[in-house]
């Protein structure tokens, strides 16, 4: 999927699931670990077997101010003025603790999300350490423009601008790449030199509060980084996301949860970057070399159990391979075997709660209901007796369903996608962009000259040709239409984690 960071250590073990111990998650505000002044919390479970992994801190607007102030008070602090050669040495550091604990934020990760421990420590774990460096050296490399200019007394002025930070940055993460979608944000808005607050998912509150125990150990000032637990709405999201004191908003999750923080972010007229919910087509052209194709597209539709907002849940197939394609897609997903996240043998976790399941399960029943050709799947695997609590799930795949069908239009976000096939070019491009979304595609073919038309003519962020998830950190990255608004990674990160301040000098 990715191989950014291939230098990285890989893990030596894993803490194995199931779970016998269980214990507390809390805030970590303002350089400590603190729990909710209402004593409130929620669980979190293992969605392998159902197990409590632990309880949660549910943060309210107590510890939302709290971690706003802290995070306000170190910009004020030594943290706003140090130098920019400073706050890269620190992120270097950060991103050298993660990797000296990678076998901790490994199980956490595992633990909370039940991927398999060879996706999370190839993906999850290497990306959490590559996105402070990456940015790190972003920041470091950096110009920004000058313009001198003659002034009307017969003089001169010259024109720099310079880069400042928006101030206090709120974080809102999803629960399908907790580390890796969390720290692409955190990475670049500390190397930009603000303050964040952190709202984990509910879901996946683990790695976010070990990220606290890092910072701490490398001496990242108290207050830079803050981590508040709690759900969404009338709880720290809201309040974090309505919060007037926090000066900038990014967010990565739902479209309708997207529309959610925008209302709130207008109160007070706070920037916002979102990456959103997709649709996202693959495309297969007869000329395609077959077998990359069916492994792009298996990656595609069914790693991390589908739950990539990258993920492709429409495939439209050249008519003239349909039915060989359709049949080794159908292969490739009977091959993926449920199990236990350290079994090398497993090639899909379980979905991220009993939620989700319940919600994918409902897409499957409407898939039957509408029509469709189930070719493999359709319902949850067989599991053994100890994993029968696990929210599992069977990879998959639809045929001759109509554009119209719910599973093609809407955002399942679970191992499935639905194959149609297609005559030309242009009735593809169509086809792919009948969608409000426009996040990303996969296109598969050898024709040099079609892949260069395909990534003009899909209506998307992210055009991957004969590859996809293909990363490379110095890219603009988000989604078109309902998928998104800005673009993060490399010097776009700066566009939205600083302003840009023109000075001008009169002299004579
Ligand atoms: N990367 C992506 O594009 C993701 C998309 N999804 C999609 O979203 C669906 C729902 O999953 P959720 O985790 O419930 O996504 P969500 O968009 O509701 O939640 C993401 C984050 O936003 C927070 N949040 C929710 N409502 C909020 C509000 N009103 N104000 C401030 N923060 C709020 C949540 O607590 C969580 O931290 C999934 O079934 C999937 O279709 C989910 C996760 C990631
Ligand atoms: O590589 C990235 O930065 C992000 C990848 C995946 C997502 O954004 C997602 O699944 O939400």
């Amino acid at each position: 999927m990715n191989d950014v960071a291939n230098d990285l250590k890989s893990p030596s073990s894993a803490r194995s699931t199931p779970h016998t111990e269980t214990r507390e998650f809390r805030h970590f505000i303002d350089g400590a670990f603190v729990a909710s002044k209402s004593g409130r919390t929620f669980e979190n479970r293992n969605p392998v077997d159902g197990s409590l992994i632990g309880q949660v801190c549910e943060g309210g607007r107590a510890e939302v101010d709290a971690a706003v102030a802290a995070a306000r008070a170190a910009m004020d602090g030594p943290w706003g003025r140090m130098p920019v050669t400073q706050r890269v040495e620190l992120l270097y550091k950060v991103a050298d603790e993660i990797t000296r604990r990678f076998d901790d934020f490994l199980a956490a990760e595992v633990a909370d999300t039940g991927k398999p421990v060879s996706l999370a420590s190839h993906i999850d774990i290497p990306r959490g350490a590559a996105n402070f460096k990456v940015f790190a050296d972003v920041i470091k490399n950096v110009p920004t423009e000058t313009f001198e200019m003659a002034t009307p007394d017969g003089g001169s002025a010259l024109n720099y601008a310079v880069r400042v930070p928006r101030g206090v940055i709120a974080v809102v993460c999803p629960w399908n790449l907790p580390l890796l979608l969390m720290t692409w944000k955190v990475g670049p808005a500390l190397a930009c030199g603000n303050a964040v607050v952190v709202k984990p998912s509910e879901e996946t509150p683990a790695t976010a509060t070990l990220l606290g125990e890092v910072m701490n150990a490398v001496g990242i000032p108290k207050g830079v980084y803050n981590v508040v637990h709690g759900l969404g709405p009338d709880s720290a999201g809201e309040f974090l996301t309505s919060h007037r004191d926090v000066n900038a908003i990014t967010f990565t999750g739902e479209t309708r949860t997207g529309e959610a923080i925008m209302g709130a972010a207008s109160k007070g007229l706070r920037p916002v970057s979102f990456e959103l919910g997709g649709k996202n087509a693959g495309i297969v052209f007869a000329d395609a070399d077959f077998d990359a194709a069916v492994d792009g597209i298996a990656r595609a539709a069914f790693v991390n159990c589908g739950q990539v907002c990258l993920g492709t849940e429409r495939v439209y197939v050249e008519r003239p391979i349909f039915d060989r394609f359709v049949a080794a897609l159908k292969s490739r997903a009977e091959a993926m075997k449920p199990g236990l996240p350290q079994d090398k043998s497993t090639g899909i976790g379980p979905l991220i709660s009993q939620e989700h399941l319940a919600k994918v399960l409902s897409y499957y029943d409407k898939a039957r209901a509408e029509g469709a050709t189930i070719v493999t799947g359709g319902g949850v695997p067989q599991m053994p007796d100890e994993l029968r609590k696990g929210a599992w799930v069977q990879p998959t795949i639809w045929t001759g369903l109509p554009e119209t069908a719910t599973v093609v239009r809407e955002e399942i976000f679970g191992p499935c996608c639905h194959i149609a096939p297609f005559d030309s070019e242009d009735e593809v491009v169509h086809l792919a962009n009948d969608t409000p979304y426009g996040l990303c595609t996969t296109v598969w073919t050898t024709n040099l000259s079609r892949g260069l038309r395909m990534g003009t003519r899909i209506h998307v962020g992210l055009c991957w040709i004969n590859s996809w998830f293909l990363r490379d950190l110095r890219t603009p990255f988000g989604g078109s239409k309902q998928s998104g608004i800005g673009r993060e990674g490399g010097v776009h990160s700066l566009e939205f984690y600083t302003e840009l301040r023109n000075v001008c000098v009169k002299y004579a």
